[in-house]
């Protein structure tokens, strides 16, 4: 049943090596690939970063990481030695044209041949343009290196061309992998196998049988130790305008020619530019921001976002949109989006509701058919229709669910997204990154909102932490009839 290859000896070279992300994710991502045998034992892991550590220094760091994020069940004392065997550090400075250079160099220069090369930028945006002129300058791009960019690609358009012209200067953009870690997950891939590996999905996904399409991505959790970074972007640029603008995108596209990555990345970005422009008429009553105040979670009391501060912000810790695409397919259906901190539940779900028949049959009206697809937790997809009330003798009707759990169906360990990520990088396997135009066409829709929200032409709504958001949210949908799918705990 897997299909999970061994990929070819690689030297990953990761910038931002000390850092939250490398240690928190990257790191155990390469591990569990090791641990399933997809990584070959003469692949490099080279760290940068400018902090001067000895690589016997760097090693204790990444034994540590992995102690702290790897499950204790599959904390393998031999895999993890031979992990940090892999593991090299080079102090670097990657945005000085005069640092280290000569350090990485001679790490790469071993076996040089025979190693795909991957960049893994995972430090600030604005220095992705320098450290790929210096690794050019360098001599250290091989004709088929690749890069990976970390999120995000700038904080609006303008910022966004830079960064891809300061790439793209020195790499090829099919070379270019632009992680977007919610095409990683398992189950935002599963859109596209459910849409088009079935055809009763294939035959009714369309304004004809949809009546609207929800895509929420909630957290438990407020801001914690990332403040700095939150209150700079807020939850329209650090959630939707990549993770949930994607998963629309692959809910709503057209069925691509192929698997191959241009075509789904064609049909994807088909999508971003026929997603109707919000403007002054539409951005009151489609836009809804909100920050949380003093509420509850996990059964303790938390803080409001100001309070967490300790500073005014007119940053917003909710979104919700309501968006439509003009095309034939979805006219006049309404897909909203929304995503939030300190939400009552985690949760990140796609949820169809259908049209209800237009005839009547039945002495009760049928309950509308929903498809709701779990992205996370609880991994899955539960379709909920009616069937006859066998306790009625007049055809009385009865809501039930089939619901597939993932865990249970596949019983095995869910791989991060990242994992599957890191390594399609190496094998050169661009579907599951976004393509320059996608990053483009999504900073121009979110432009309109950005700038309205700034100007505080659309006011800040409140909502308590722990509960499922402000009540201008719920007016947003109420008046189209429509309510958010929210019965989950
Ligand atoms: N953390 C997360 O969960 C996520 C992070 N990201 C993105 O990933 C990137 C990194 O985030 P995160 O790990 O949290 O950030 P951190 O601040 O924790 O780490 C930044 C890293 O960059 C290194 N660094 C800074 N300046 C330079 C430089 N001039 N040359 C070489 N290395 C440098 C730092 O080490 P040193 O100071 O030693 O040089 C450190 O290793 C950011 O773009 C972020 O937006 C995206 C999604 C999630
Ligand atoms: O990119 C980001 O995603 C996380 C949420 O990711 P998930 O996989 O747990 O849904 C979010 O917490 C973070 O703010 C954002 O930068």
């Amino acid at each position: 049943m897997t299909n999970c290859h061994q990929v070819a000896p690689f030297d990953y070279v990761i910038f931002g090596a000390t850092g939250d992300l490398t240690m928190r994710k990257l790191l155990p991502a390469l591990y569990y690939r090791l641990t399933m045998g997809q990584v070959p034992n003469t692949a490099r892991i080279i760290g940068t970063a400018r902090s001067p550590l000895k690589r016997s220094e760097y090693q204790t760091r990444a034994r540590d990481a992995l102690k702290r994020f790897v499950k204790t069940d599959d904390f393998d004392e031999d895999t993890v030695d031979r992990f940090l065997d892999m593991i090299h550090y080079v102090s670097l400075d990657g945005s000085k044209p005069d640092s280290n250079w000569a350090g990485l160099r001679e790490v790469l220069s071993h076996k040089a041949e025979e190693h795909v090369r991957v960049f893994y930028y995972a430090t600030a945006p604005d220095l992705y343009g320098a450290i790929s002129k210096n690794l050019h300058h360098e001599g250290l791009i091989t004709d088929d290196s690749r890069v990976v960019l970390e999120k995000p690609i700038g904080i609006d358009l303008k910022t966004a061309e830079e960064i891809n012209e300061g790439v793209g200067q020195y790499f090829k953009e099919s070379y270019v992998f632009r992680i977007d870690h919610y095409l990683g997950k398992e189950t935002v891939q599963n859109v596209i196998a459910l849409r088009f590996a079935n055809p009763l999905f294939e035959a009714v996904w369309s304004g004809e049988h949809i009546e609207s399409v929800q895509i929420t991505a909630g957290e438990l959790v407020g801001v914690e130790g990332r403040a700095a970074y939150y209150d700079n972007s807020g939850a329209l640029r650090d959630m939707v305008q990549n993770h949930l603008l994607q998963v629309l995108c692959l809910v709503a596209m057209e069925k691509p020619n192929s698997l191959q990555a241009d075509d789904v990345r064609d049909a994807k970005v088909a999508v971003l530019k026929s997603l109707v422009p919000l403007d002054a008429s539409t951005l009151p009553t489609s836009t809804v921001r909100a920050q949380y105040t003093k509420g509850h979670s996990k059964g303790a009391t938390v803080d409001g976002y100001l309070d967490e501060l300790g500073h005014d912000s007119n940053t917003e810790t909710y979104v919700a949109l309501r968006a439509e695409i003009d095309s034939p397919r979805w006219k006049n259906v309404p897909f909203y989006i929304r995503s939030a901190k300190r939400l009552k539940a985690k949760v990140s779900e796609i949820v169809v509701t259908f049209k209800p028949s237009a005839t009547k049959l039945f002495p009760s009206q049928p309950e509308k058919n929903v498809l709701v697809i779990r992205i996370q937790p609880d991994e899955g997809v539960s379709w909920q229709f009616n069937v006859k009330n066998p306790l009625d003798d007049d055809f009385g009707l009865w809501e039930t669910n089939m619901d597939v759990h993932f865990e249970r169906e596949f019983s095995v360990r869910y791989p991060d997204a990242y994992e599957r990520l890191l390594l399609d990088a190496v094998r050169g396997y661009p579907v599951l990154f976004i393509r320059r135009d996608e990053v483009e066409a999504a900073w121009k829709w979110v432009a309109p909102v950005m700038d309205a929200w700034a100007k505080n032409e659309v006011p800040m709504a409140h909502y308590a932490a722990g509960s499922w958001g402000p009540e201008e949210a719920r007016q947003m949908l109420a008046r189209d009839g429509q309510i958010w799918h929210e019965d989950m705990e």
